[in-house]
Formats: C-alpha cells, structure tokens, sequence
C-alpha cells in the first residue's frame, strides 16, 4: 500500500533521509520508532505531499505520488495526479489542528462535502457514525474549544476517517494531550485498527501505544530503517545496537 523505493531527502547539505526503502502491506498498522530528529515526520510529510523527495519514489496504493508514467516514462506528477493520490491518504497531527470557527459535525463534513462533492445529508449521517465511533455523539454541536484535547483529537480522527482514506497516518497524536487522556485516543485508534480495514503508518515516542496497535515496528535511525519486526521482537530482543540504546533510553 505504501511503497519508498530509494528515497533521499535533504535539507541543504543535511541528508535526512538517505536511499530510504521501506513498504507497508495494505491492512497492516506499522509503527516508525527512533531517536528525535533522525527524519520520521519527514516521511509522513513526504506522504502528505507537503514536501518531495530529492531522489527516490513513492507509491501509494500502487500508484505513484510524486511521479507520473507518460509516454512509458516516469516524470514528475502533475498537480492532478498527485491531488488524486493523495486522496488516499488521511492524516491526524499532534495539533488537532481542528476549524475553530465551526463545530464539531461541520468540522467533519467541511472536507467530504467541499472536496469530494459528497451530498451534505450523506455526508452528515457518515459524520454522525464516525462520532459514533469515537464516542462523540453529545457533542456534535459543540466548538472545538468546548471540548478536552482528547475529545478534539477524537473529532480529528472522525474527519480524518471521513474522507474514506485508504492509509491512515498518524504523527505523534496523543503527545499534546495530558496524561489522563491518552487513554481515550488510545482505545479509539485500538478500535479503528481491529475494526477497519484501514492501512495505518504512526510516528510515536509512546512505546505502549507502538506495542498495542502495531503489527510491525521500523526502527529508524540516520535516514535508514535498521531493524524491522513484530512489537515482541523489536521491543523484548532487539538485535540492532542502536535499537538497544535507544530503547533503553525512553523505556
Ligand atoms: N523544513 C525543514 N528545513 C530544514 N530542516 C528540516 C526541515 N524539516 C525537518 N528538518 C530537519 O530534518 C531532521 C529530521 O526532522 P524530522 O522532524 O523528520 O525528525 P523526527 O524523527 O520526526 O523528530 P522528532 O521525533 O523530534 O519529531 C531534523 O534534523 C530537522 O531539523
């Protein structure tokens, strides 16, 4: 579902990813671990489009993103292409990042009714289930700055997850709330990753969190992947010596 092929990312002189190669298989919830600033956003960022590879290729659900095949060639995709694409993809970020001006079900409807064209009673009764499933519903007609961060990363999941991505990717989402809500993001994105059949990619410094939704765990360090495998491996019998250091450094 979600294939680099050799991807290299530098800001000026600094290499942060380097001929990086990596996939994730549809259906499966991979999680990137690794020191701070060995380059993890970066690949959620390249994903979101919002930055493009010096080198290198991506797919996406078999399709190239940043590039387009014309004539039996591959060049650089047009906006078009990439915008179709990119439909593929939802993401939740630390910030919310939620419209403040609207509430929460308009928040969720903005998107599927404005870029998709979808018809606002279809679009606010797939709202009404996803507040469902995040466990919202008395609190559809409320403003953002009317609920708890937990509650706002919850509605940001819900609008994610309205745009009918076929990847979810997850930047660090439960790092700007406290303590006592992170269990609730939790046990929702838990729930989302038994019941759907959604392809998840999450960046996280929350070890117990990679351990609860992953199937696999990427050890990133230096631009690189250096170690891959189920929670159980990575986790109890890490065969990488930086893997090990850092490990032992955040557990
Ligand atoms: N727009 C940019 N311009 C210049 N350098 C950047 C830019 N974005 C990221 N970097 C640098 O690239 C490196 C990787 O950043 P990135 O945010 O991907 O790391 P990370 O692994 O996600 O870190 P953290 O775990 O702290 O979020 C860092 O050294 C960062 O300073």
């Amino acid at each position: 579902m979600i294939r680099f092929d050799k991807v290299t990312k530098r800001f000026g002189t600094h290499t942060v990813l380097d001929s990086l190669d990596f996939t994730v298989s549809s259906g499966k919830h991979v999680t990137l671990i690794g020191p701070s600033g060995s380059g993890k956003t970066t690949i959620l960022r390249l994903l979101m489009t919002l930055l493009k590879p010096d080198e290198g290729t991506i797919k996406v659900g078999g399709q190239y993103l940043t590039h387009e095949e014309k004539g039996g060639k591959l060049v650089p995709a047009g906006e078009k292409h990439t915008r179709e694409v990119r439909k593929k993809i939802g993401m939740v970020f630390q910030q919310f990042n939620l419209f403040p001006n609207m509430k929460v079900l308009r928040n969720i409807t903005e998107a599927p009714v404005h870029v998709l064209g979808m018809d606002k009673d279809a679009a606010e009764e797939r709202a009404r289930e996803l507040l469902d499933l995040v466990g919202l519903t008395e609190h559809l007609d409320k403003y953002p700055t009317q609920l708890s961060g937990g509650q706002q990363q919850r509605v940001a999941i819900a609008r994610a997850l309205a745009m009918r991505p076929q990847v979810l990717l997850l930047d660090e989402v439960t790092s700007a709330l406290d303590p006592e809500l992170v269990a609730g993001v939790l046990d929702v994105l838990r729930d989302i990753a038994h019941t759907t059949d959604i392809t998840m990619l999450c960046v996280t410094h929350e070890m117990n969190f990679a351990r609860d939704i992953s199937d696999d765990v990427l050890m990133f360090d230096a631009g690189r992947v250096i170690e891959s495998g189920s929670p159980e491996k990575i986790f109890t019998e890490p065969e990488h010596e930086r893997t090990r250091e850092f490990l032992s450094a955040v557990l």
